[in-house]
């Protein structure tokens, strides 16, 4: 393969065989998996399945966790998180330019604010935002890096229903205009669905189903055609029609 194609379809997160285990218990066991440039994912499975090790195996957050395998992933990684991470004591703008260099950093930080909507919050302190808010900064503090690759673990997981749905707009716009990799954990079908063109299920440490969204964006929760896709998702986890 020419050196240049290879750049073109290689993708951003290559996983094989990747293993993790916790005091001899094994959480991921050999896990092969290629995420492509520039697509959302969203990975799903039951609580203490193994999502949360994945995402930190992928950030190289897990240092000194025992396991093997192959893995690559960019240089330019966010990581977002259910909380915010804000630093109290820092005003907002500070929090998103934190770690953030050049001499345009301040810039890119106040068009980071615009563009989550919190324009004129630049010289608020974290505790005068509320939950939508500080997630609204915590995304503007991940795209100020210029993500290749962007990890957020349940990031609307404590969000009320109807600030959920805005922040889906709002991750799927900032998605569309600066199209990093995207790989979103999250407890939630419908967001999945809504959101991502392909969704991962994790199942007894392995990839249990991988299933391409063939629906055009915007996308409605009202959409009985999503309704397939959700049939399977919940057959994968195990949800039956008696437990719903
Ligand atoms: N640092 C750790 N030490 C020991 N066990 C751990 C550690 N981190 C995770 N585990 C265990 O590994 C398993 C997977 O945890 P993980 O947090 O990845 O699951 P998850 O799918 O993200 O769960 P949830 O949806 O509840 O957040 C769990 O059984 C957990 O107890």
């Amino acid at each position: 393969m020419a050196p240049h194609t290879e750049q073109l379809t290689r993708p951003a997160v290559r996983l094989r065989g990747l293993t993790r285990s916790f005091e001899g218990r094994t959480v991921l066991d050999g896990i092969d998996l290629d995420l492509p440039a520039g697509q959302l994912t969203a990975l799903l499975g039951h609580s203490g399945s193994g999502k949360s090790t994945l995402l930190r195996a992928i950030a190289g957050l897990d240092h000194g966790v025992a396991g093997s395998g192959q893995l690559s992933a960019p240089e330019r990684v966010s990581v977002v998180f259910q909380d915010s991470r804000l630093l109290p004591w820092r005003r907002v703008l500070d929090n998103v330019l934190l770690g953030a260099e050049g001499k345009d950093a301040g810039r890119k930080g106040r068009e980071a604010l615009e563009e989550v909507g919190l324009k004129g919050r630049e010289r608020a302190w974290p505790g005068q935002l509320s939950g939508g808010e500080a997630q609204r900064a915590a995304l503007a503090r991940s795209l100020v890096r210029e993500p290749e690759l962007l990890l957020a673990d349940e990031p609307f997981g404590a969000l009320d229903a109807l600030t959920r749905i805005r922040m889906h707009g709002l991750l799927r716009e900032l998605w569309e205009r600066h199209r990093p990799s995207v790989l979103l954990v999250t407890h939630d079908v419908d967001e999945a669905i809504v959101l991502a063109d392909r969704v991962l299920v994790l199942d007894n440490g392995r990839i249990g189903l991988d299933l391409t969204i063939d629906r055009a964006h915007p996308r409605s929760y009202r959409d009985p055609l999503l309704g397939e896709y959700r049939e399977r998702l919940l057959a994968a986890l195990g949800v039956t029609e008696d437990h719903r």
